[in-house]
């Protein structure tokens, strides 16, 4: 199936980081074959209008618990630990596979309907996940999020069901999933059950996915009981000789951050969910500068309390100009890098996604820019960052699939989806 987007403007976010106007991209099946000029050669079976679109990546979440939508406006105004030992974990341990299906698909939507194309996710029952990526036909990295028991059987489960999950889901939907093992932090993990997961992940050659250093309350308590950051905590355990996607680093030392430039971990911002839990602001410039690759997450819609990267983009980009007193700290089109390119570096797919340029796979959104409230055009990186809403993206495309046109779902019955979802979570609070 070859595609032709017609007429249209273009941020690839590859080499030029400039908007160019009026060019053509052609996707065979999957892949990005020729941008530029209108191939008389080429004959394609679908013509796209870009009158008064822009192509751009598709963003990039790199840090969610999608199923938790189910949990939207649940538990709010709370700190992270009162939060989840009061209101979340509880509820959490009556979920069921089919809860976290229909939390899934609900999130892929809204997802899907804000212009994100792949998702990182770290929860539980993750074969449901897994399932709702194929079905919609969405992109996304998959982990079983395991914490320690008392019960040395149970450990030994979370380990095998990784296992599982890695072997069943691992490259399939035609490429479009990809599994990494999730302790999920380091104060619900001891010692030997991160040095098990670690093992896991060399032994499946993959990732980890991790929470760190995402509250005060979370270094103090490392520093009383190990006398170390939780950052040097993991690494000493040797956490950081695979790669490493980790969510938050809020409070991090300038010795954290040469320890995360040294082993090239990736570290995920997730600006709304910190500033929601009162968690506080993660020295992104910092970060940056020591040449850290920092990507852009929403955390769990019941932490922030939507999946919508767009509003990510602009926290991130004018956050750090408040807490810095740094007009340029982080600029636009950095801000719109961490949600495109450095989320795809930090999930190991940037041969892949990340860019729009030939050769890569056809991970693209297409903007309507005809809105009101985006006139007069005078910098469309700026209206990126500043003003363009989730609900501005009109079509989205992944792996040369038109999964959204004009708004319209292709893949996914929002009725139904938004019916059982809404079901599984009035039983799932009253369980
Ligand atoms: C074991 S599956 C994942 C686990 O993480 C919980 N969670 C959601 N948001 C956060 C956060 O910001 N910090 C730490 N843990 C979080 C989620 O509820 C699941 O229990
Ligand atoms: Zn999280």
């Amino acid at each position: 199936m070859l595609t032709l987007i017609e007429g249209i403007k273009l941020l690839s976010m590859g080499s030029s980081k400039e908007i160019i106007n009026d060019t053509n991209i052609y996707i065979q099946d999957d892949k990005i074959v020729h941008i530029g000029d209108l191939k008389r050669e080429m004959n394609p079976d679908r013509i796209i209008d870009g009158k008064d679109k822009l192509a751009m990546p598709g963003l990039i979440n790199a840090h969610t618990h999608i199923s938790m939508s189910l949990m939207r406006n649940f538990a709010d105004d709370l700190p992270l630990q009162e939060w989840l030992t009061q209101k979340i974990w509880p509820v959490e341990s009556h979920l069921t596979a089919e809860d976290v299906y229909w939390g899934a698909m609900l999130s892929i939507v809204e997802m899907i309907q804000s212009g994100t194309t792949c998702f990182a996710d770290m929860y539980f029952f993750m074969d449901e996940v897994g399932r709702a990526i194929e079905e919609s036909g969405i992109r996304g990295m998959i982990s079983r999020g395991i914490t320690e028991e008392d019960d040395e059987e149970k450990n030994e489960e979370k380990i095998k069901d990784t296992r599982n999950l890695y072997n069943n889901w691992n490259g399939k939907a035609d490429g479009r999933i990809k599994v990494f093992v999730a302790p999920h932090a380091p104060y619900t993990c001891g010692i030997g059950f991160l040095e098990k997961a670690l093992n896991l992940a060399k032994e499946l050659n993959t990732a980890i996915h991790i929470h760190l250093s995402e509250t005060k309350r979370e270094v103090d308590d490392s520093l009383r009981i190990y006398g170390k950051s939780p950052i040097k905590h993991v690494y000493d355990i040797g956490l950081f000789d695979v790669p490493i996607l980790a969510a938050h680093c809020v409070h991090v030392s300038p010795e954290d951050i040469e320890i995360l430039k040294e082993k090239n971990v990736n570290v995920v911002n997730n600006p709304g969910s910190n500033l929601k839990l009162a968690s506080g602001f993660a020295p992104v410039v910092d970060m940056l500068k020591a040449g850290v690759n920092v990507a852009l997450g929403t955390d769990g819609s019941s932490s922030n309390n939507n999946l919508n990267m767009f509003e990510e983009i602009n926290l991130a980009a004018i956050i750090n100009k408040g807490i810095t007193g740094i007009a340029t700290a982080v600029p636009a089109i950095k801000a719109v890098e961490m949600a495109t390119v450095n989320g795809a570096k930090s999930l190991l797919w940037e041969n892949e996604i990340g860019t729009i340029e030939a050769g890569k796979k056809a991970d693209i959104i297409l903007i309507d820019m005809d809105k009101p409230h985006l006139y007069p055009i005078h910098d469309i990186i700026s209206s990126l960052a500043y003003t363009v809403q989730g609900s501005d993206v009109d079509t989205v495309i992944v792996n040369g699939k038109v999964i959204m046109e004009k708004r319209e779902m292709k893949t996914m019955d929002v009725e139904k989806i938004k019916y059982n979802a809404e079901k599984s979570a009035e039983s799932l609070i009253r369980r």
